[in-house]
């Protein structure tokens, strides 16, 4: 497939020159009988720079595409490009192994050799690339204060907490400067509050140092607060490629959507003349007249706001009649109301200074168009479908 027949297909958005370049990229698994067909005619390219975040579901195809970039694993067709050396082309029977490819990768259990010292963890790869000794220990204190962890460098990992190890675990990929840096859930295993810390300085050392990088994961904040451009995949294939404001603002489909939040669905039917009925209640002035059909609205659950029923609401505001609420979620700053139209289930959050609804109530559901997202039978983004 090339670029073109594809709009998830982009050029990089950095300005440097392209680090990384994939092809066509095929990779299948056999098991007995059995093939999967895992990366799906794969294109893409990373700039120098950029952080790449691939965010998609539990199967659809990360972690053997960053297999494939390191060499862990060989596709069946395709070429990678990393500079200027081609580490794969399958026709040309191309894979350079893995200890000749300027790669490193990060996983998420960490994979530090116990019986070492962090600072000897952190020099192997330098050792393995035959680095001077001078040299060498020079960059293991740098890169072990880039991570904040000088201190631990007598230290043996299983001495170290688990946030300490996966930044040992990082600098140890850093030093010898890879080209590119592969990243795999590298903070999924630890607690909440960890992952936003460590979270946060990798932001900042990615804007210190500036390195190419590949950042798998399957949690939608990481992979806004990090990337500079968000790739999010589907069943081996990438769905939709930009920078996270727009992949967040302006899901390409539905998929991306629901995976990016916007979980709560209705339908809308319009006549063509600016006649519509959301979830089968008729609104007024709510689509521009032109646009006929069917259509899927997408809400996150902070968009849409709750009242009782036949009270007064925000004039603003379309209002949809009818629903029941179900169940109350305190959630500390706001409660989580799940709401029943029809046979549609809703979550609205609602802020706690604005109090709380009572199970049980019958309550309006009101929709502000500029936060609504709209998609057509094909599960495809409409732009400017709202009335003015
Ligand atoms: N060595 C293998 N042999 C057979 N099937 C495999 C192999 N490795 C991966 N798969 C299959 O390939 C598919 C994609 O796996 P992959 O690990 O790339 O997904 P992922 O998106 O990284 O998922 P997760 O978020 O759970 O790690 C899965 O269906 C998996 O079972």
């Amino acid at each position: 497939m090339d670029r073109d027949a594809n709009p998830a297909q982009q050029a990089p958005a950095g300005n440097g020159p392209a680090q990384v370049k994939i092809s066509n990229l095929n990779k299948t698994f056999h098991r007995g009988k059995e093939a999967v067909h895992v990366l799906r005619d794969i294109s893409l390219e990373i700039a120098q720079g950029e952080l790449l975040v691939l965010l998609g579901p539990s199967g659809c195809g990360k972690t053997t595409l960053l297999r494939c970039l390191v060499g862990l694993e060989k596709p069946g067709q395709g070429r990678v490009e990393l500079g200027d050396t081609t580490v794969v082309d399958a026709d040309a029977r191309v894979f350079v192994q893995p200890n000749k490819r300027d790669v490193a990768m990060v996983f998420q259990n960490y994979a530090l050799w116990p019986h070492m010292k962090v600072a000897a963890n952190v020099a192997y790869p330098l050792k393995a690339r035959k680095m001077k000794d001078e040299l060498k220990n020079g960059r293991v204190h740098e890169v072990l204060q880039v991570v904040q962890c000088d201190h631990l460098a007598d230290r043996y990992p299983p001495e170290l907490s688990g946030g300490q190890q996966q930044r040992i675990s990082l600098a140890r990929a850093l030093a010898p400067r890879p080209a590119l840096l592969l990243l795999d859930e590298p903070l999924s295993n630890l607690d909440a509050l960890l992952r936003i810390e460590l979270r946060a300085q990798l932001r900042l050392l990615h804007r210190e140092l500036g390195f190419t990088g590949v950042y798998v994961t399957h949690d939608q904040e990481e992979a806004l607060a990090l990337g500079t451009r968000v790739a999010v995949m589907k069943e081996g294939q990438f769905e939709q490629i930009g920078p996270p404001a727009e992949v967040y603002s302006f899901p390409a489909t539905e998929y991306v959507a629901d995976f990016l939040g916007a979980r709560n669905r209705l339908e809308l039917h319009t006549e063509g003349d600016g006649r519509a009925t959301v979830a089968g209640v008729p609104l007024e002035g709510f689509v521009r007249p032109g646009l006929g059909g069917r259509f899927a609205l997408r809400l996150r659950d902070a968009d849409p706001v709750l009242r009782v029923a036949g009270t007064p609401g925000d004039e603003d505001r379309h209002w949809i009649t009818g629903a029941e609420l179900i169940e109350v979620l305190p959630a500390g700053d706001h409660a989580e109301h799940v709401v029943r139209l029809g046979d549609q289930t809703l979550f609205v959050d609602v802020p706690a200074t604005r109090g709380v609804f009572e199970p049980g109530a019958k309550v309006d559901i009101g929709l502000a168009t500029d936060s609504v997202l709209c998609y057509d039978a094909d599960g495809r983004l409409v732009r400017d479908w709202a009335a003015i």
